[in-house]
């Protein structure tokens, strides 16, 4: 039988929640520590754990399928790579920084700099776009510490709560990208395994738009219900049951787990009582 070749990091930041995103599409990945190949429980997959870094270069040459990996490693190494779902998880952005007592004005100040950074090509064309010449430093790995020891001027590296950046007394001055973990296709995917995909993705998006929403119940005054309808941001018209009590119903909707927080004080207004909010497993639309 067909089995759909998937890469996942092997160790690091996109390793855990990558497994985690495949346990709730009902796939468990049976590897031992120090495996590099494991087989998946319940779906016709192969899982090779690899380096993220090595990742767009194994796509490109059909050795696994598809793959979920840093978006910015597509950016630095895969631009000709086709992403088919963005996965939420492991955002950051890569950014420009420079030393805090530097006098940063403008992307201008930058040019004839030395740039220490370990993504090389993504800030060649982020220069060549704003017509900047640097010089740049590639360096693997703890890029922060570069303009510290002389090496650079400044550097661009992978930020995402800044406190790496803080703690190297260096600050944000220009955001060249934004990334989050995806889900990468090879170019030369087989029609059989691009169907197993299919079905991959169709797990993939029913997790997702469940980890996204809310399943929200209220009771409300009857004379209210049509209020607290035009209130909710709902996916379509809400469920409405008559409670035990004359006169109330209980208004169960699903909405986006972000709107929350925007519509409670309307709802509360309104007359709507015992509001519960609950997460929700999956979501087939
Ligand atoms: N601090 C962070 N917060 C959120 N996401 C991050 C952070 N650092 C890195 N990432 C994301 O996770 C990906 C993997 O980063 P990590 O530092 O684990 O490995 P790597 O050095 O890129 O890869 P490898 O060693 O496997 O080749 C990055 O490409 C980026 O997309
Ligand atoms: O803005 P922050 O939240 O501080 O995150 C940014 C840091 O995270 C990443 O490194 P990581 O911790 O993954 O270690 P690495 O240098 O070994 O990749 C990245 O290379 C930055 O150094």
């Amino acid at each position: 039988m067909n089995k759909l070749k998937i890469a996942i990091q092997k160790s690091g930041r996109l390793n855990e929640d990558s497994l985690k995103i495949l346990k709730e599409c009902g796939i468990s990945v049976n590897n031992g520590i120090d495996q590099l190949k494991a087989e998946a429980s319940d779906f016709p997959m192969e899982v090779l754990f690899l380096r993220n870094s090595d990742i767009p270069q194994y796509l490109r040459d059909g050795v696994v399928d598809v793959a979920i990996l840093g978006e910015n490693l597509l950016v630095e190494k895969g631009d000709d790579i086709r992403v088919v779902e963005k996965l939420g998880f492991s955002r950051c952005r890569v950014s420009v920084a420079v030393p805090k007592t530097f006098p940063y004005r403008s992307v201008k100040d930058l040019d004839g700099l030395k740039i220490a950074t370990s993504y090389p090509n993504t800030v060649n064309a982020f220069l060549a776009g704003k017509g900047i010449t640097a010089e740049l430093h590639q360096i693997s790995g703890s890029v922060e510490i570069a303009p510290n020891i002389g090496l650079a001027d400044a550097i661009v590296d992978i930020v995402s709560s800044g406190s790496t950046l803080f703690k190297n007394n260096l600050r944000e001055v220009e955001i060249i990208l934004k990334s989050e973990a995806v889900l990468a296709v090879s170019p030369a995917i087989s029609e059989e395994s691009n169907v197993l995909l299919n079905r991959l993705l169709f797990r993939i998006q029913s997790v997702l738009k469940a980890r996204n929403s809310r399943y929200i119940l209220m009771n409300v005054p009857n004379d209210k219900i049509e209020e607290v309808g035009r209130i909710l941001p709902v996916l379509k018209s809400p469920t409405v049951m008559p409670l035990a009590e004359e006169g109330w119903s209980s208004v169960h909707s699903v909405i986006d787990k972000n709107k929350f927080w925007e519509v409670i004080d309307e709802l509360k207004a309104v007359g709507a009582e015992g509001i519960l909010v609950c997460p929700i497993e999956k979501m087939v639309l």
